[in-house]
């Protein structure tokens, strides 16, 4: 070993290594170490790696220390304020990071759409037929180009048809006017999911349209299964097909795919969800052995639209938004500020921070110190849109233009092994089905569930009133706007629900008990129902009257205490 390498290993310690090497005990320079002591030498001839980074790192610490000592000798209030400076300005930093990284939620949600864009591919390579599911309410709007594209690069054997859910929440005239519209490019079907709860049976409507009642509307069931089957069923046919067929159903999150799936099979065999991404990765499910249909994660790949307006279609999560304003402020633009002030019981505001801090204020949303917690508020307004407290539809462009990813010759193809006339038979029966005289659908029904977290639930708020279904006021209680040119939704209406509530008739048991002593003018079948309740009623007036007297038993000894202590 040359003089050099040994002052080195010297430097850093090797003297273990070093004796190991030339067998003898000592260090670099060839003393013997007199320092070790015998139980210590055994170890270190026994594992020398480990000396060796126990030494470097003695020097390592030495040699820092030294360093401070350099540094604090040369240290004055200057350099200390400096330290103070930099050190404020790594945490501020820190922290708009932070900020920026929960501002952006939506880039794990970025994440998640890839993975999601990866499950839609593969359902588009297995489908033969993909059921684009759009949301009636606005179903331009969750039309998904870059789906359609990929599905008619795939080639020519696949078809795309498109199926227009939760027509429940929209007027009739309004479906009509769409599937017209629509049609032009690919069959649409009208469809209700069911949205009952059970896991079984779920109930599916073949009532003949001449007997469809106001009762079957009210109901969870689905409506526009057996249109779709029979669609379905025709394609197998036209094309000769023996075998089963794939059916993808693909569609923006929170449009009700799981929940189709789950109505064609009548049973609860997707999970459903009033929250955008309960369906996380592709599922199968054989309806018959004919069959297939394939449930695929809500996919939003629109790049165009605002934010604000993907939050309006219910493709956010409500809950984990960090800046719930811009969305509120969209709702705000849309809406008659009148009907919002009257609807909220606020007073008049400029603007939607205003609003929402006049709101927080209503509600008793306030953060520590009493100020008005508007992020809460924001997301009670959201609820209410996404929740369809504050409704709205869009309507259709007057004239249809094809858009650029679909051609003629696409749409007859398309077409092509499908029966039209039975189509459109089935969404006249669909439509009648869910029509009714006296009512308009979508105005007085809700998605409910939201608040709670939990599953959707179909709610009817007819505006019942002594059992009787009171179409007028059922329209009176909404009040709408018409805005003729939305830049994000086009032609879109936006209606209110009133919060007048119907009174509720006190229906206190104690209250509606007879007196003991009028026991007998009570009919005698009755009279053991009544002399319970009676008992009970006089059991609770005399708790009462006890408690009365006491108080003013204790409040008469507390002023006759003459004995005049403090
Ligand atoms: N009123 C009404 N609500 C519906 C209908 N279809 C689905 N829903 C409700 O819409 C919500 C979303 O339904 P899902 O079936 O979970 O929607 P999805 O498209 O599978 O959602 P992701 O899994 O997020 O992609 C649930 O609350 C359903 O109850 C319908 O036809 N009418």
């Amino acid at each position: 070993m040359s003089k050099a390498k040994q002052k080195r290993a010297k430097r850093l310690g090797f003297s273990a290594k070093f004796k190991a090497k030339d067998g003898r005990k000592g260090d670099a320079s060839g003393r013997r170490n007199t320092e070790q002591s015998p139980a210590q030498t055994v170890k270190d001839s026994r594992n020398p790696e480990e000396i060796r980074k126990q030494r470097l790192q003695d020097l390592q610490e030495k040699q820092k220390l030294s360093r401070e000592r350099e540094l604090m000798k040369r240290r004055n209030l200057q350099t200390f304020q400096n330290d103070i400076l930099q050190r404020q300005r790594e945490f501020e930093q820190r922290e708009t990071e932070m900020q920026s990284l929960e501002k952006h939620v939506n880039f794990e949600n970025e994440n998640s759409r890839k993975a999601y864009y990866r499950e839609f591919k593969k359902v588009v390579e297995a489908s033969d037929v993909i059921l684009e599911v759009l949301d009636a309410r606005d179903p331009l709007g969750c039309r998904c180009p870059q789906v359609e594209q990929a599905v008619i690069q795939s080639g020519t054997n696949k078809k795309i048809v498109l199926v227009l859910n939760k027509i429940d929440l929209v007027s009739k005239e309004i479906v009509e006017k769409w599937i017209k519209y629509l049609r032009n490019e690919f069959p649409t079907v009208a469809f209700k999911a069911s949205t009952q709860q059970q896991t079984k049976n779920l109930k599916r409507s073949n009532v003949p349209v001449t007997q469809a009642t106001t009762e079957l509307l009210s109901t969870s069931a689905c409506i526009g299964a057996d249109c779709l089957m029979k669609l379905l069923g025709n394609y197998c046919r036209n094309l000769d097909i023996k075998t089963a067929i794939t059916v993808g159903v693909v569609g923006f999150p929170n449009v009700g795919k799981s929940s189709l799936i789950n109505s064609l099979k009548r049973a609860r065999a997707c999970n459903v969800g009033a929250t955008p991404g309960v369906t996380k990765c592709l599922q199968e499910v054989h309806l018959d052995k004919h069959i297939k249909l394939l449930d695929c994660p809500g996919i939003v790949m629109a790049t165009s639209t605002t934010d604000a307006a993907m939050i309006l279609r219910n493709c956010v999560k409500i809950e984990q938004l960090v800046d719930p304003l811009p969305p509120v402020e969209a709702i705000l633009r849309r809406c008659n500020k009148a009907q919002i002030m009257e609807h909220y019981g606020v007073p008049d505001f400029h603007t939607a921070l205003e609003f929402l801090a006049l709101l927080a204020r209503r509600q008793g949303k306030l953060r520590k110190g009493g100020l008005p917690d508007t992020d809460k508020a924001a997301k009670s307004v959201l609820m209410d849109w996404t929740g369809g407290r504050i409704s709205y539809f869009t309507h259709p462009p007057e004239t249809h233009t094809l858009p650029t990813h679909v051609s003629a010759e696409i749409v007859t193809e398309m077409g092509k092994a499908f029966d039209w006339d039975e189509l459109e038979k089935g969404n006249q029966e669909v439509l009648a089905e869910s029509s009714c005289p006296d009512i308009q659908m979508g105005f007085c029904m809700e998605t409910t569930g939201l608040t709670q977290g939990g599953q959707g639930e179909l709610h009817c708020d007819l505006g019942l009133e002594g059992g009787s279904v009171e179409a007028s006021s059922s329209k009176e209680e909404t009040e709408s706007m018409e805005d003729d040119q939305d830049p994000e939704f086009g032609p879109m209406t936006v209606e209110i629900k009133s919060q007048k509530k119907t009174e509720v008739p006190a229906t206190d048991a104690a209250s509606k008990a007879p007196d003991l002593k009028n026991i007998l003018n009570v009919d005698p079948l009755l009279q053991g129902q009544a002399l319970l309740a009676a008992g009970k009623k006089r059991k609770k007036l005399q708790k009462r009257a006890d408690k009365l007297a006491t108080k003013l038993s204790d409040t008469l000894t507390s002023a006759m205490d003459f004995s005049f202590s403090d």
